[in-house]
């Protein structure tokens, strides 16, 4: 419980109407979820505004509402705050009426088109083993040291983002790592958050469907080092192109990492095979259990914040290169007949051409290279043919079939996707809509010591369509193929 003129400290408020000196209960911008004494905050949306549902949270007795725009008529129960930005004020309600959790643990920010959850579940692992009480705040899953929170977006919305912070603070968390998306800094996502470090991994075309442009992708990204404390770190990939531009007007100190130029965290890669890395960081070598450069990187940013935390850099890499990889990026199995078949979350066409470049830097020339990939319905609908494309130019067998359609008809998507094959390629290209029929094919398609690679879906364990989330898991699926298929 907090009194509604304590939270509104850090607001840009226009105008109040009712007294302030109310007890708020909780808060939402969800009118559904009003309750008698709950504060209320008018959002809009992508798909509707929340100051329509202004009524419902007065029906359901909200103590105050929050909005942009007054509505007509005032209940005089009921106290009215009118603020210049609602979803900012948001962040800043939820930051102040949760006692400001951030600003009581060293929670380091992630950002980038990729790399982001592995980063951020190296970093949890690193510092449990380091024999901190750590929270995690990822796509995959939220953790408070070994329990699990399921998680339902990469960045929490406002309120679920503190009231999270604020259990990791009761449970004796002193560090939070947490991912930060481009839909989280738009939406004003963790507005009021103090960040102890921010990460950049890297950024390539990704999210226009709702950003728009790539500038606009970027902006969003930038966004998250311009809102840096001065006495945070700007962790920055420097063999990124975009690097330099994320920091260039933060306050934050400025860091970076890279294999291939010469900065305070450099790394280089002396060997890269399916047994891990083997990898020089400042001097020092490691063999890592993770697979491919673009872990390197991974492993390079964790390496790099535990040092700007003050971790003792030797023992940082000797716990990191113990560690494996999150669930669904670049998790594999071998099949009795040593088919490889790797399980991976790339669903861009970036990552999609990391993986596969990955796998063409540490296969024998005599082992087939099966690709098995789909696009999500409902979503960027630009990378569809470019990552058929990529498939097919970085394998030698290319099965097209469904990710999670959602509202689209599947045979429409991987039309789409067709569209990108090039008549050299039509030979190697396989259609097959149903994915566990694609699956199956593809295990069919393999000889011994083949490598099937499943890109898409990594982690996830349903497959949506039309609102349905069907039980699906491409690991698990594999490996039942494969046994039933005798391979
Ligand atoms: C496109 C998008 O990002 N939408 C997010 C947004 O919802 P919205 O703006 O569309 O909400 P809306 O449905 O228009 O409703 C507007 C307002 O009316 C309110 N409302 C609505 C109905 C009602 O009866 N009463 C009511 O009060 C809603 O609570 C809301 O405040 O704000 C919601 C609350 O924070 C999010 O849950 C929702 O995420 C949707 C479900 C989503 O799928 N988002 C994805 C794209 C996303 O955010 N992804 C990024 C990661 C991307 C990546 O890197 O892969 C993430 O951080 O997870
Ligand atoms: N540093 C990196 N650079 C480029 N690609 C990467 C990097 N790390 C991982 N990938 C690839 O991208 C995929 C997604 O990785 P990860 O889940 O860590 O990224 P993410 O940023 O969290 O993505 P998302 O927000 O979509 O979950 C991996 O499975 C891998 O193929």
């Amino acid at each position: 419980m907090q009194l509604l003129q304590n939270i509104l400290q850090n607001v840009n408020v226009l105008s109040t109407h009712g007294p302030l000196d109310v007890a708020v209960q909780g808060i939402t911008f969800d009118s559904r979820q009003v309750r008698e004494g709950v504060l209320f905050v008018a959002v809009r949306g992508v798909q509707a505004d929340g100051h329509t549902f202004i009524p419902k949270a007065e029906e359901a007795r909200a103590v105050a509402i929050v909005c942009e725009e007054l509505p007509q008529e005032l209940n005089p129960s009921i106290t009215y705050v009118q603020v210049k930005n609602s979803s900012e004020a948001l962040g800043y309600l939820a930051a102040a009426f949760y006692g400001n959790p951030s600003a009581k643990l060293k929670l380091i920010g992630v950002t980038g088109t990729n790399g982001k959850t592995t980063s951020v579940t190296l970093l949890h692992k690193l510092f449990r083993e380091l024999g901190y009480h750590v929270g995690l705040i990822s796509t995959v899953q939220n953790q408070i040291d070994e329990e699990v929170i399921p998680s339902t977006h990469t960045t929490p919305d406002a309120v679920k983002l503190n009231e999270l912070l604020a259990q990791m603070v009761k449970a004796g968390c002193t560090h939070v790592f947490m991912e930060v998306s481009s839909h989280a800094m738009v939406q004003h996502r963790v507005v009021g958050i103090t960040f102890a470090g921010g990460v950049f991994t890297n950024i390539t075309h990704d999210h226009l469907d709702y950003h728009g442009t790539f500038d606009e992708y970027i902006k969003a990204k930038k966004s998250f080092f311009d809102m840096l404390p001065k006495n945070a770190f700007a962790l920055i990939n420097a063999d990124d192109k975009r690097g330099p531009v994320m920091v260039q007007n933060t306050k934050a100190s400025t860091h970076f990492y890279a294999l291939r130029k010469a900065v305070e965290f450099k790394g280089r890669i002396i060997d890269n095979t399916i047994q891990g890395l083997h990898l020089e960081v400042d001097g020092q070598e490691i063999w890592a259990k993770l697979i491919g450069t673009f872990n390197a990187y991974n492993l390079l940013a964790a390496y790099g914040v535990a040092v700007l935390l003050g971790e003792e850099p030797t023992e940082a890499l000797t716990v990191l290169s113990s560690l494996n990889s999150a669930a669904g990026r670049f998790d594999y199995i071998v099949s009795e007949s040593q088919i490889t078949g790797i399980v991976d979350y790339a669903h861009t066409p970036d990552a999609l051409e990391n993986v596969l470049n990955t796998i063409q830097q540490i296969r024998n020339p005599n082992q087939k290279v099966i690709t098995l990939v789909g696009c999500g319905g409902n979503r960027d609908v630009a990378k569809r043919p470019l990552m058929a494309d990529i498939a097919c130019r970085l394998s030698d067998k290319v099965i097209l079939t469904s990710d999670n359609p959602r509202f689209e008809e599947p045979q429409a998507i991987l039309e789409d996707m067709q569209k990108g094959v090039k008549p050299l390629d039509y030979k190697k290209t396989l259609s097959v809509l149903d994915r566990k029929e694609a699956i199956k094919t593809a295990c069919m398609l393999a000889e011994p010591n083949d490598i099937i690679l499943i890109a898409g879906k990594g982690h996830e364990t349903y497959q949506e369509i039309k609102g349905v989330k069907y039980d699906f898991d491409d690991k698990q699926v594999l490996r039942e193929l494969m046994q039933q298929l005798g391979k």
